[in-house]
């Protein structure tokens, strides 16, 4: 398989690409497989929107194969809190991405493939495309035991996923993709995506926990350009094209108009946090102070990511009211997040009674509520 220079492909790309929607092709062999040269997820579903926005698929399908740096990917209409660790994620320099399609919470590393098919919606098919998917590990490894379930997943051995399954139906174009566990970190995957919450109720989407696997597990002979080229090929020989892979870069403006504004949406905290369907926080936490033990109960909604209703609940004689609704009253309206409380519980602590027995109180339960987010 021949990976032709990126500048040159890209400069084709744009004429390719660019071609008007409106435009007309008479044949269906114009049909493309690109790569991306960038590891940033967020560039990545970005060029997926492009694409899905941009591309005129009725004569010409296209399969876009790209890998991401370490990232937690969540469904459109999924709770990150529910979904993973928050915490570990900003401890390890996780990211966090909002995908456009449905379903549930995938990690990613450059250990994981993924595979999206570009059709119109009356061609979207997506047990096509995973057999296909199988047939290319076949065609590599006939020994594999690799099937497509009845939800779309891929499982290695009757009971490991190794691939799992999204979609995004649009008005005239649709894509399906789908992942590809090829050697991903397994403790990390698992470790992300489990949530500390558990008073939160919502009704935001929730994941299908699996046993995973790695393909380089099974057969360690492996590697990740082995299988998409084997997955290239299939592809050529379906849609009836030379198998070459063309290499996209997506900051590429020039190539791809628009595409920067599309990736910094996808990064923005609105859209990956505040597009989060309403949901509750219903906690207790212990505050240690001196010599006692002080029980304090939590209630907020969290609408758009911002606190909407808070109550907190501790004892009159701990901290007076009036201090306690002042921090109520500034959380109200604020982004559910852990740097954006703490800032204000800073600007909130500068203006406290001088007294420093109260201070230190309020500052214990300013901590303890950024902790919470
Ligand atoms: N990378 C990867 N591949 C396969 N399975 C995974 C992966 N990461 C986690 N998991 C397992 O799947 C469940 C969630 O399964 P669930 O079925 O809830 O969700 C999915 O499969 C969504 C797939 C989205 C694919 C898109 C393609 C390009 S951008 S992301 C999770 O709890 C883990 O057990």
């Amino acid at each position: 398989m021949v990976l032709q220079s990126s500048l040159k492909n890209c400069l084709q790309l744009s004429c390719i690409l660019r071609t008007p929607k409106a435009g007309f092709r008479s044949t269906t062999s114009g049909s493309l497989i690109i790569q991306s040269i960038s590891n940033d997820v967020y560039q990545n579903l970005a060029v997926e929107d492009w694409i899905h926005d941009h591309m005129n698929l009725e004569n010409r399908q296209v399969l876009f194969l790209w890998r991401n740096s370490p990232a937690v990917v969540i469904g459109r209409h999924q709770n990150p809190w529910q979904e993973c660790n928050l915490k570990l994620m900003r401890q390890k320099n996780i990211k966090l991405a909002r995908r456009r399609s449905g379903g549930g919470t995938v990690y990613h590393d450059l250990g994981n493939i993924n595979l999206t098919f570009f059709t119109t919606r009356k061609k979207y098919e997506r047990m096509e495309n995973l057999k296909l998917v199988v047939k290319a590990l076949k065609a590599l490894r006939p020994q594999l035991d690799v099937h497509v379930t009845d939800r779309y997943d891929i499982l290695l051995d009757r009971q490991y996923k190794i691939s799992g399954t999204a979609a995004k139906l649009g008005r005239t174009t649709a894509y399906h993709h789908c992942t590809l566990l090829c050697n991903a970190d397994k403790f990390v995957l698992s470790s992300v995506l489990k949530s500390p919450y558990k008073g939160l109720k919502s009704n935001a989407t929730p994941s299908v926990p699996a046993s995973v696997k790695n393909l380089f597990e099974e057969d360690p002979s492996l590697t990740w350009k082995m299988l998409l080229d084997a997955i290239a090929e299939e592809y050529a020989t379906q849609h009836q094209i030379d198998h070459h892979i063309t290499l996209i870069n997506p900051a590429d403006e020039t190539a791809l108009p628009g595409i920067n504004n599309k990736a910094k949406e996808l990064q923005s905290w609105e859209w990956v946090y505040g597009k989060t369907p309403k949901f509750s926080v219903s906690t207790c936490f212990n505050m240690v102070h001196k010599d006692s033990v002080l029980d304090v109960k939590v209630d907020m909604d969290v609408k758009h990511g911002r606190i909407e209703v808070c109550h907190i609940n501790l004892p009159e004689q701990w901290l007076p009211p009036a201090l306690c609704s002042e921090l109520v009253k500034s959380l109200t309206g604020s982004k559910f997040c852990p740097n954006e409380t703490t800032t204000l519980a800073t600007t909130l602590l500068r203006v406290c009674p001088q007294d420093d027995e109260l201070h230190s109180r309020w500052n214990l339960l300013c901590e303890n509520m950024v902790m919470l987010m």
